[in-house]
């Protein structure tokens, strides 16, 4: 299996059915269902807001640092098993803090489990655009003593109508604090929305990025500065953002000379975790095994934090 870094996780899309049941048992929070199989029958998205709605509700049983440790230490677990030599994990705060779990929590568990982990692994403090550019201001106000504990911000939930320009303001304020920037962008949303997370936000990577290929002046850009893109093949499918694994236009961003990279995004929810991804585009798109090489030399090369061990 090849060695690979990993750019664009979500920590709380890593919650698997089996942990939902055991962390609410030991939290005592009532589900409408404790079977497993069950949880996992309703995970059958039709678009970004339909996964949305439930990864937002299973987030319910997270209250503990206790549980952010085991959710982390589970994660990197699996990701070891995959391949994976260095991770850049996202975390969605304002997800927690609007529950009533205090950053402390959040950070003391997940930041634990890192560093148990032996792992080379980071966070990404992720704001979710759909709270608004006011409570992305506080959340990164509120997080900064706990600087040391993150290397850079990104924007993620749901992406059309809250285009990247509403977050000038915090992603300066992050920047002017020295931490590094990513974005969601062209996922569900046109290239407009990629322009403006490069001109506006100042991103140094683009998360998914894949609907940047219907402007050829972007692809342009994306290349000449070697913008990384963090696609997620998996997600794609199941959140229809593209019809079959078939259509995905990963090959050709490749051929472009695009920085591409693999990636799981939510791996709970979406069927594979990173190496998953990797067997799935070669069994399905026909990607040979220097394509793959690629990909994978692309993701060392696009991460932030990797320290060759
Ligand atoms: N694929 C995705 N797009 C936007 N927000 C997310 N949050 C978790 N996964 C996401
Ligand atoms: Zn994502």
């Amino acid at each position: 299996m090849r060695p690979k870094a990993e750019l664009h996780l979500h920590i709380e899309g890593t919650l698997e059915p089996e942990l939902v049941v055991e962390l609410a048992r030991r939290n005592r929070i009532d589900l409408p269902t404790f079977d497993v199989e069950a949880i996992r029958a309703r995970y059958s998205f039709t678009n970004l807001q339909s996964f949305l709605d439930v990864y937002y509700e299973n987030m319910a049983v997270l209250r503990t640092e206790e549980d952010f440790y085991d959710l982390a230490a589970a994660y990197l677990r699996r990701a070891a098993e995959q391949g994976v030599r260095h991770a850049e994990i996202f975390f969605d705060p304002q997800a927690h803090l609007s529950r009533g779990v205090p950053l402390d929590v959040v950070f003391g568990g997940l930041s634990a489990a890192l560093k148990d982990s032996g792992l080379s692994a980071a966070l990404i403090l992720c704001f979710l655009r759909d709270r608004g550019p006011e409570d992305a201001e506080q959340v990164l106000r509120a997080a900064l003593p706990y600087r040391e504990r993150f290397i850079g911000v990104g924007l993620d939930s749901a992406e059309v109508g809250y285009p990247p320009s509403l977050f000038r303001r915090v992603f300066d304020m992050a920047a002017a604090e020295g931490l590094r920037r990513v974005a969601h962008a062209g996922e569900e949303g046109g290239p407009d929305y990629v322009w403006e997370a490069l001109d506006i936000l100042r991103v140094e990577r683009v998360d998914h990025g894949i609907r940047a290929m219907e402007d050829p002046q972007l692809v342009a850009r994306l290349r000449a500065e070697r913008i990384p893109l963090t696609v997620c093949p998996l997600s794609n499918v199941r959140l229809r953002a593209v019809p079959s694994l078939r259509d995905h236009i990963l090959p050709a961003m490749l051929d472009e000379g695009l920085v591409v990279t693999v990636n799981s995004d939510d791996p709970a929810y979406f069927g594979g975790y990173v190496e998953d991804n990797y067997v799935a585009v070669k069994n399905e798109l026909g990607m040979t095994e220097s394509q793959l090489d690629r990909i994978a030399q692309n993701s060392f090369e696009a991460s932030f934090a990797y320290a060759n061990q």
